[in-house]
């Protein structure tokens, strides 16, 4: 350590992320150049942002690229890149310690993962790509210059708790990072004796590497490579049987960025990694997009469905589309908002414009009109392509809707994009059985004379299907939706009807009824006006009414809203969610046909002011309740009430 060298303490928790980095999760070793190029292509790609507003950072004719350097002598391997570099405080903040919130999800996420081989995605998607340096390096040196500035530093760590600072003279824009490679037989402190690192210092093994993760990468990632050629003659011709060791920067990766090929010569190994490239992903993308726009205004766009979800799907500091925009070859943005609605943020990719001006700020782009039409391509685009997943890989879509369809559904509730079109691609849980079905298949089963599309919300299936609301529905052979999924309560709102038919909750408002079945039922209701009025009284802090009703079949009560009012599983998720409101009364419905309801009415008559009369609108009260999946409002006394009437029936 030099006199100006401090020494630092890493974060508690970027130990903790070295110390799995280097023991133990990751199998495939060979990405730690992939997360290096990575970092360096960003560091390229943010200079070229920034000096598009201050040109004196780029001087104009110089190369941006990144350089790979062997030292076999050595055993170092540098990675060097002339991009924006580091300053002091960006040296701490970025390699010291882990800003990202996504931290302490990737060290549980690895915790849950076993010993991480399970889950070799975990290291990029969190943003901790340049730890895997120490995968493969005992240590590492990172010098490096900020652009625009002349000061230069060199940070410097073995992995080991700390890292040291030190001012570094003469160094150039950009940052070299140079990795001391474990020598074979080193022993790991997880056991046993490593095979070394040295792999990584031939041209092949890098050759490789660069080709298989960092092809598309737009910079040139270039290496000196040394070849055996004839020897010239002072007028460049070769001199037979002569030759001579010649030294030359060679290119290693093609760098045309994957969008900009014909779609039809892109393999899906190609997809495949450019999709990794994109989003630290280690599943394959579920479906590719790849389509161009031309006219008056110009834009291709390569867009990739995930196939599973991401860690931070429902991270609410996390809403923002996914999809970055290019201009003519340079990053504006890397998670452009404007390009994608928040209930698309999963879907990744890259839109290249042609026609916005090199110069956008991003808050330019916010207003620019021309990144709403684009966005408005996009959702269209996407909503198809969900629509074609739907129609000839279902179980795949199954599977997607399953991790995505949440998210999809927002898109409903928000406004975003055109209900009818969402819902189309929609699945839902079914009385028919257990595969969820399109509101399109449930219409296409309606029964004669059917003219609704019954829905019920709850919390799961198990108290959805035992719901006494769907007794009469299912006793006529009609179908229901089970909408258990918390933010249905919110489609609904907005999903008031599809294919012209209307989308009615089983637990709101009247019942779908015949005329002379409603004509009876009122006719009963009169002629116990007294009686439901005596139970209305009783239950006066609970309901808004006590009212006779033909949806039951099995059971005698249950509770309903009225017309646009809020069901009981709403109420619930609202106060779970931490939401005050003022109290919701509901409607408590009995079936005038039910033995024990016919009883009462029978008790009613004979003595109106009977006790009985005020516990037995108690019980059914809890009852309702307790079909809905919820608990009386007293438990103890409903218990006691209950005890009491079995008592009751015992003695005789
Ligand atoms: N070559 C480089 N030039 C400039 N800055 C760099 C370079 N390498 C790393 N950094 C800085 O260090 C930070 C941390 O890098 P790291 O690879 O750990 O995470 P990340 O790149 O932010 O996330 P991810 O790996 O998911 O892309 C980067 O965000 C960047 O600011």
């Amino acid at each position: 350590m030099t006199a100006q060298a401090e020494t630092h303490a890493f974060e508690a928790e970027v130990q903790q992320v070295l110390s799995l980095v280097i023991h133990s999760l990751y199998t495939n070793k060979d990405i730690f150049l992939r997360e290096l190029i990575s970092n360096a292509s960003d560091a390229l790609d943010k200079l070229r942002f920034e000096a598009l507003t201050d040109s004196s950072l780029l001087p104009e004719g110089e190369t941006l690229g990144i350089v790979l350097d062997a030292d076999k002598e050595r055993g170092v391997l540098k990675i060097a890149d002339n991009g924006i570099g580091m300053s002091r405080e960006e040296l701490v903040a970025n390699l010291g310690t882990i800003a990202s919130s996504g931290t302490r999800r990737f060290l549980q996420a690895a915790a849950e993962g076993g010993d991480g081989s399970e889950r070799p995605d975990l290291i990029g998607q969190f943003g901790v790509g340049f730890y895997s340096a120490f995968m493969v390096a005992d240590e590492v040196t990172v010098e490096t210059c900020r652009a625009g500035t002349d000061e230069g530093y060199r940070w410097r760590s073995k992995g080991d708790g700390s890292y040291e600072i030190e001012p570094a003279e003469g160094l150039s824009r950009g940052t070299v990072v140079s990795l001391h490679l474990r020598q074979p037989g080193e022993e790991g402190e997880d056991g046993p004796a490593s095979e070394g690192a040295l792999k990584y210092l031939e041209e092949w093994t890098l050759r490789d590497i660069v080709r298989r993760y960092s092809d598309f990468v737009e910079h040139p990632v270039q290496m000196e490579i040394e070849r055996t050629e004839p020897k010239l003659d002072d007028e460049g011709k070769p001199i037979e049987g002569e030759t001579e060791s010649v030294t030359k920067l060679e290119t290693l990766n093609s760098r045309k960025p994957l969008w900009a090929r014909p779609k039809s010569e892109i393999t899906d190994e190609e997809h495949a990694e450019f999709y990794r490239h994109l989003t630290h992903d280690w599943n394959e993308p579920l479906s590719s997009m790849h389509f161009s726009a031309e006219g008056s205004l110009e834009y291709t766009a390569l867009l990739y469905l995930p196939s599973k979800a991401p860690m931070d799907l429902f991270d609410p500091s996390n809403r923002d589309s996914n999809v970055s925009l290019y201009v003519r070859r340079v990053l504006i943005q890397k998670e452009c908002k404007e390009l994608l609605p928040s209930f698309l943020r999963f879907v990744r990719g890259v839109v290249e414009c042609a026609d916005l001006p090199l110069n956008v700020s991003r808050e330019t782009l916010q207003d620019d009109p021309r990144l709403g039409q684009i966005q408005k391509r996009l959702v269209k685009k996407t909503l198809e392509e969900f629509a074609k997943l739907l129609d000839q890989k279902r179980e795949e879509y199954a599977e997607f809707w399953d991790a995505f369809g949440s998210v999809i559904k927002e898109g409903i509730w928000s406004g975003d994009a055109e209900t009818e079109k969402i819902a189309k691609i929609c699945l839902f849980h079914s009385s028919n059985g257990e595969a969820m079905v399109t509101l399109d298949e449930y219409i296409e089963r309606m029964q004669e004379g059917q003219e609704v599309i019954h829905v019920l919300t709850g919390a799961d299936r198990a108290t959805v299907e035992a719901s006494p609301l769907l007794e009469s529905v299912m006793a006529k052979n009609e179908e229901v939706l089970y909408l258990i999924d918390p933010v249905d309560e919110w489609v609904l709102q907005r999903l008031t009807e599809y294919g012209e038919k209307k989308i009615v909750p089983l637990d709101r408002g009247d019942a779908q009824e015949d005329d002379d079945v409603k004509e009876k039922r009122e006719e009963l209701q009169k002629e116990h006006e007294g009686f439901l009025g005596a139970l209305q009284s009783s239950l006066d802090d609970e309901v808004s009414e006590v009212r006779f009703t033909s949806r039951l079949k099995d059971s005698p009560a249950v509770l309903v809203a009225g017309a646009g009012g809020m069901s009981g599983h709403m109420e619930r998720l609202l106060k779970r969610s931490g939401q005050e409101m003022p109290k919701q009364k509901r409607i408590l419905e009995l079936n005038p046909e039910h033995e024990l309801v016919k009883s009462l009415t029978k008790l009613h008559g004979v003595d109106a002011n009977s006790p009985r009369i005020a516990e037995a609108a108690e019980i059914l009260h809890g009852q309702a309740l307790l079909a809905e999946g919820a608990t009386p409002k007293n438990p103890k006394r409903f218990s006691k009430l209950v005890t009491e009437l079995l008592l009751g029936s015992v003695k005789g």
